[in-house]
């Protein structure tokens, strides 16, 4: 299935560069789940690029895709110009390396039979860079704000679950990668707990000079993390733009009720759009033809059920896949 193109990809080559990423999954009585249809996206070193799209829109599988952890059905992943999907075995888990994961949910993501200290010092063992090197450890559980000396000894049962985000980030960072994908790193804990872990993920971003993925569905977690901005909606790429840009003025349909519906934004939209969005989206096993926004979308036309937007230029920074965005400046 043809993507929702890549004019929005930047020239040269980028740290991470996704390409037509399409994932897909059987089933049952030859149906297919559309789980991510051609989405393409670039990340510069040392940029935070946020992913936002309600639950099912495909952000878990494209993070996953990108790790290889199923392949994807078809598309392309280059980690510093190197095609992932064509790597194999050794070589493949080499330069998985650089790339590293973090989970919504910490508690469950940490092995429960092992101590903290092991848990982080797994990777570099199994790679053969610790050398019983304990005070690399220790500097690891220090940069994400835990005490050596009384966590490195427990289990994870025994720590809170900002503090388990804590470890599973130390694990993460243990074996020096360039790239994190986070995928909802807070959504799983209270609110005065995630704003430590994004103002962590921002100093470990600085000291150790990482490029982020940051996933969520929350536009509000997203948008001040985050240097630019991917929207997602049913597999597809709607709008992506500076993280001001976005907020101050969204032009597709979908990205305005994802941000009206954050407390602080600037943004109210109108009752009448607002209903519109109301109900589950359509399902991934039949997507809609054309642009998949538009079941919910209060602008769409005869063309939106017939052709597919693709991603095109607003300003040289702001791109957005919809015949009908919203253009006009917002009051
Ligand atoms: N292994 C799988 N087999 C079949 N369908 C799957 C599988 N994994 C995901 N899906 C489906 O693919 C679609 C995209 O799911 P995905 O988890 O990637 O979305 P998401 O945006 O990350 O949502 P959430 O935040 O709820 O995880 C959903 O419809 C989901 O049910």
């Amino acid at each position: 299935m043809a993507g929702s193109g890549t004019a929005h990809l930047r020239d040269g080559e980028q740290v991470l560069r996704v390409e037509d990423l399409t994932v897909t999954f059987p089933a049952g009585r030859r149906r297919t789940v559309h789980a991510v249809s051609g989405v393409s996206f670039d990340v510069a070193r040392g940029e935070t690029l946020g992913i936002v799209g309600e639950s099912g829109c495909g952000k878990s599988s494209a993070a996953r895709a990108i790790m290889q952890l199923p392949r994807p059905s078809a598309g392309s992943v280059r980690l510093n110009g190197l095609e992932l999907t064509g790597l194999r075995g050794e070589a493949l888990r080499r330069t998985r390396r650089r790339l590293q994961m973090i989970f919504q949910d910490p508690i469950s993501s940490l092995n429960p039979r092992r101590r903290v200290r092991d848990i982080v010092a797994e990777g570099p063992r199994v790679w053969g860079t610790l050398d019983g090197d304990t005070a690399r450890i220790d500097e690891l559980l220090e940069a994400v704000g835990l005490d050596p000396a009384t966590a490195a000894g427990r289990r994870p049962h025994e720590f809170s679950g900002g503090q388990c985000q804590r470890i599973s980030i130390a694990r993460a960072l243990a074996l020096d990668p360039e790239v994190i994908i986070c995928d909802e790193p807070v959504s799983a804990l209270d609110v005065s707990v995630q704003a430590q872990i994004l103002n962590l993920l921002e100093d470990l971003k600085a000291r150790y000079g990482l490029t982020l993925v940051f996933i969520a569905h929350d536009l509000a977690v997203v948008k001040n993390i985050s240097d630019r901005i991917l929207v997602m909606y049913l597999g597809k790429t709607c709008e992506l733009a500076p993280s001001a840009a976005l907020v101050r003025s969204p032009a597709h349909p979908y990205t305005r009720a994802l941000l009206s519906s954050v407390p602080q934004a600037p943004l109210r939209i109108p009752e009448e759009e607002e209903k519109h969005m109301a109900g589950e989206p359509p399902s991934p096993l039949a997507p809609p033809t054309g642009c998949r926004f538009r079941t919910r979308c209060p602008r769409a036309t005869a063309l939106c059920a017939t052709e597919e937007p693709r991603m095109r230029p607003l300003t040289p920074d702001h791109y957005i896949a919809c015949h009908h965005p919203h253009t006009e400046t917002p009051a």
